[in-house]
């Protein structure tokens, strides 16, 4: 049985939400949404309402959205072994046409349909409209030979990002949706962490927040603890002792890179928890981990 609360506590909790629908009025709040916090229809519901509510008391959110477990379900099904180096998934060709079917096709139009449907008007990109994510092949240093630079496939690193179009649908009024694809040179097609896409995204649009769902509390310590805030130098001892480790570390990398680079405040939140938008941005009540710059 579900208890409604008390009129006084609704009241209680909307004017709570007042001081922070006006100083976030106009910013820009990119949400990265994770493939792991993707999995209930309910849950998702909920995100497209909150992001929608957003939008509507003033606020531009811009999704960017991965789809790990969803491109795993289609390689397993043509028969293909999936492998990571250091949260990167190794891309060869007939990998990147899954990737890209999956995040450009599949996911992002679920996002885009869920928006709409709360009333919405979202748009589906990937970086390959407008060219607007320019990305070069990354090769990564191997963590047990140091110096030595391993080749895993499409893989992208960011060259570039134009937010001019990103611009142009928030003054439409539209929300982006987007997937982490991005165009090389040659018109060649890498695949790109999201994480990563995300932290860039909201470093070039000068975002108030940026706001990572997943599917932990936050960033835990060794015994599994929620850590409230965590500092650079907390970052690199936990990553030197393993307690951060798979796909944690290119998403504490790219909140790292984005609180330093100007993001007002950069969280890593409960994707699995009903509204942990709404609660992160319009409460009091801080939930996740708060990744501070120095
Ligand atoms: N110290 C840590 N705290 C929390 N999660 C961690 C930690 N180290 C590794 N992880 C792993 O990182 C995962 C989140 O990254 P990822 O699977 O890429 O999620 P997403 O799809 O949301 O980007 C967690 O589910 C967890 O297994
Ligand atoms: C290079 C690389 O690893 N790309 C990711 C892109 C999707 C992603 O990042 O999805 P999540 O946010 O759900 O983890 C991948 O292929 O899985």
């Amino acid at each position: 049985m579900t208890t409604k609360p008390a009129p006084a506590t609704k009241a209680g909790v909307l004017t709570e939400a007042l001081p922070y629908i006006k100083r976030f009025h106009d910013r820009t709040i990119v949400v990265k949404y994770g493939g792991n916090a993707m999995t209930d229809d309910n849950l998702k519901q909920c995100f497209a309402r909150d992001v929608v509510l957003l939008k509507l008391v003033g606020m531009n959110p811009v999704v960017v959205h991965g789809g790990g477990p969803q491109i795993e379900n289609l390689l397993a099904r043509v028969g293909k072994k999936a492998a990571f180096v250091q949260g990167m998934r190794v891309t060869d060709a007939e990998t990147m046409d899954v990737v890209e079917m999956v995040l450009g096709g599949q996911v992002n139009k679920e996002i885009v349909n869920l928006i709409n449907q709360q009333g919405g008007k979202a748009v589906g990109l990937t970086g390959k409209d407008g060219n607007f994510i320019r990305a070069k092949k990354l090769l990564i240093e191997n963590l047990e030979k140091p110096g030595e630079m391993l080749d895993i496939g499409q893989v992208g690193e960011i060259v570039s990002i134009d937010p001019g179009l990103i611009a142009l649908l928030d003054s439409g009024d539209f929300i982006p949706v987007i997937a982490p694809i991005g165009v090389g040179s040659e018109g060649e097609t890498y695949n790109i962490n999201a994480d990563v896409v995300a932290g860039k995204i909201a470093e070039v649009l000068k975002a108030e927040k940026l706001v990572m769902l997943t599917n932990t509390p936050g960033v835990l310590d060794k015994a599994g603890n929620l850590l409230t805030g965590i500092t650079p130098r907390e970052i690199d001892d936990m990553v030197a002792d393993g307690t951060l480790s798979g796909g944690m570390l290119p998403k504490i990398g790219s909140a790292l890179d984005a609180a330093r680079s100007g993001v007002k405040s950069v969280h890593i939140i409960d994707g699995r928890v009903e509204h942990a938008l709404l609660l992160e941005i319009l409460t009091d009540d801080g939930v996740g981990t708060l990744i501070k710059s120095k």
